[in-house]
């Protein structure tokens, strides 16, 4: 069991960027369980696309893994295949071992590794699938498209990339209404106001979110022929990409 996230319930003098450090990895789980609506949903979808598109013989990444939940689902999936290996990568040191540690708890007869990198500077090659399970809107904003090449040409015919993000949408009114039903949510969930005002200054600076036709956009410009939003809740969305 992880512990309660408290890192914003008293009020701070003032608030700073959100980092994934030590503190945050001790509350992860059940902070990002309360905050995201349909994590496990997504998760859950995640392990049914990947069983879809894992090719024997193919790398399968996930890209800002954090604890490995995304790496795990995958895992589940393709056991029948031959050749296969799971490549987590995050920057957290602090989160990379913590997933090292929490992985060595599961038994698979699929590899995986899990590695500390930058995935702005990561080698990618004959992929499968990738998952980014809201990794890409913490990203600065003008390294995506480049990425997204990067994600692309690293991918096989067939492959699949799974991108999962919160958005913005077009129409300020309709945001709004996003927004305000994704607060109610998490007050729902037992965030108080401050902890929930204190959240979004710490993390504005650092996640900058697209709408879903930037998404869409760019998944066309690096050479997707198909996208598709699979799930939503509020404005959190889970895409699929396919080469
Ligand atoms: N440039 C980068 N390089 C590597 N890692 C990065 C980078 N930028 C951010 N990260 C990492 O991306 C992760 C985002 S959390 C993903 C949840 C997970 N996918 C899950 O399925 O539970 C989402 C959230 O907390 O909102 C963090 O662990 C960062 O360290
Ligand atoms: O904590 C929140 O309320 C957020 O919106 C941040 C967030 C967004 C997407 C994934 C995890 C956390």
């Amino acid at each position: 069991m992880s512990k309660k996230d408290a890192i914003f319930a008293e009020p701070l003098p003032q608030v700073s960027d959100f980092v994934f450090d030590q503190n945050v990895v001790e509350v992860f789980p059940d902070m990002i369980n309360r905050s995201v609506p349909g994590y496990q949903s997504i998760l859950q979808g995640i392990g049914q696309l990947t069983k879809r598109f894992a090719q024997s013989h193919s790398n399968l990444y996930d890209l800002g893994c954090s604890l490995g939940a995304a790496t795990l689902a995958m895992r589940q999936h393709v056991s029948h295949l031959e050749q296969v290996q799971i490549i987590g990568i995050d920057n957290s040191s602090a989160m990379v071992e913590r997933c090292q540690l929490h992985l060595q708890g599961y038994r698979s007869t699929v590899p995986v590794s899990i590695r500390c990198e930058d995935i702005l500077h990561s080698e990618l090659s004959e992929a499968s699938v990738v998952t980014m399970n809201f990794t890409l809107q913490f990203v600065p904003p003008e390294q995506r498209q480049p990425l997204l090449q990067r994600i692309y040409d690293s991918l096989k015919p067939g492959g699949a990339l799974l991108l999962s993000e919160k958005f913005r949408s077009n129409s300020p009114s309709m945001n709004e209404l996003l927004v305000d039903i994704h607060h109610e949510f998490k007050r729902a969930n037992g965030y108080s106001e401050l902890e929930i005002a204190q959240k979004r200054a710490a993390i504005e600076n650092v996640m900058r979110i697209d709408t879903l036709e930037t998404h869409h956009q760019r998944l066309q410009q690096v050479g997707f022929s198909q996208s598709q939003v699979w799930f939503q809740c509020y404005n959190f969305a889970a895409l699929i990409a396919v080469k």
